[in-house]
């Protein structure tokens, strides 16, 4: 009997600090988190190299009410602070059930995480450690899935996973829209000109000039993390 082999050897996953909640109204739910981190390390054990990108939504929502008013661009700075703290969180998850995990950030912080140096990011996954990039870009102004783009582009990832809360890109926002209906496929030109808001524009434009495809799934599901890695039909696949 041959085992079946996964359908990718490295990728990027994106979780949105909104993942993380649960439940919950804002920060971080420890089961929520240690179920992820379950999911995460099966396709470790398939011999997968994983990064992850993390959002900070979660923390940040909390602390928005301060930001009102406030410049953008340090309001920005708040929220690459609050995905550090999510990275820092999910890397220990990561450690206290087994997986090796190294958190790097693409700010300057080095008392609490070592800097993104690419050549170390590559080398960490090629020990079969997880990479997880913290502080976004590093710029204010961008999101949290245009890092997921940029990082899975310079390391080479084969697929960027997007999981959230819904199972897929649909023709409209589902939490908005009853009516509206999940695209099993769809070009980056097509969720751009359609102005799909599950991702910004500036993702979807980055992964398309690289043609690097995007895979949309819930992370509600379970198991569904390892039937896209798996290779099979789940959520919604973007491509150039
Ligand atoms: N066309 C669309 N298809 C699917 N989801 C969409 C669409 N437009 C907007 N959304 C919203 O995008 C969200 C998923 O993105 P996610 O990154 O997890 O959330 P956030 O960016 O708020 O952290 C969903 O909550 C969904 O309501
Ligand atoms: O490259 C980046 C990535 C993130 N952010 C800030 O960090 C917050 C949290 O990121 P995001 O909203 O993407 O997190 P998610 O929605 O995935 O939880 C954003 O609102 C931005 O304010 C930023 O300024 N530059």
């Amino acid at each position: 009997m041959t085992l079946a082999k996964p359908a990718h050897k490295r990728i990027l996953l994106k979780l949105s600090g909104e993942a993380l909640m649960g439940d919950d109204q804002f920060g971080i739910n420890r089961a929520t988190i240690v179920r992820m981190v379950e999911e995460i390390a099966d396709i470790t054990r398939l011999g997968v190299e994983v990064a992850v990108v993390i959002g900070g939504g979660n923390i940040f929502r909390g602390v928005a009410g301060g930001s009102v008013g406030m410049d953008r661009a340090t309001a920005d700075y708040m929220g690459m602070l609050a995905t550090v703290m999510n990275a820092l969180a999910l890397a220990d998850a990561m450690d206290k059930q087994g997986l090796t995990a190294r958190v790097m950030s693409a700010i300057g912080i080095e008392q609490v995480v070592e800097p993104y140096v690419r050549p170390k990011a590559l080398q960490y996954l090629e020990e079969g450690k997880v990479v997880v990039f913290a502080a976004g870009t590093g710029n204010p102004f961008f999101t949290t899935d245009t890092a997921a783009a940029l990082r899975g582009a310079e390391i080479g990832a084969e697929l960027v996973l997007k999981a959230t809360k819904v199972d897929g890109v649909y023709t409209a926002d589902p939490a908005k829209d009853p009516t509206a209906t999940r695209y099993s496929q769809l070009t980056f030109d097509e969720a751009i000109t359609r102005n799909l808001g599950i991702m910004d524009a500036t993702a979807f434009a980055l992964c398309r000039d690289q043609r690097l495809p995007i895979r949309v799934f819930s992370i509600v599901k379970p198991g569904a993390l390892k039937r896209v890695v798996m290779g099979e039909d789940e959520g919604t696949l973007v491509y150039a």
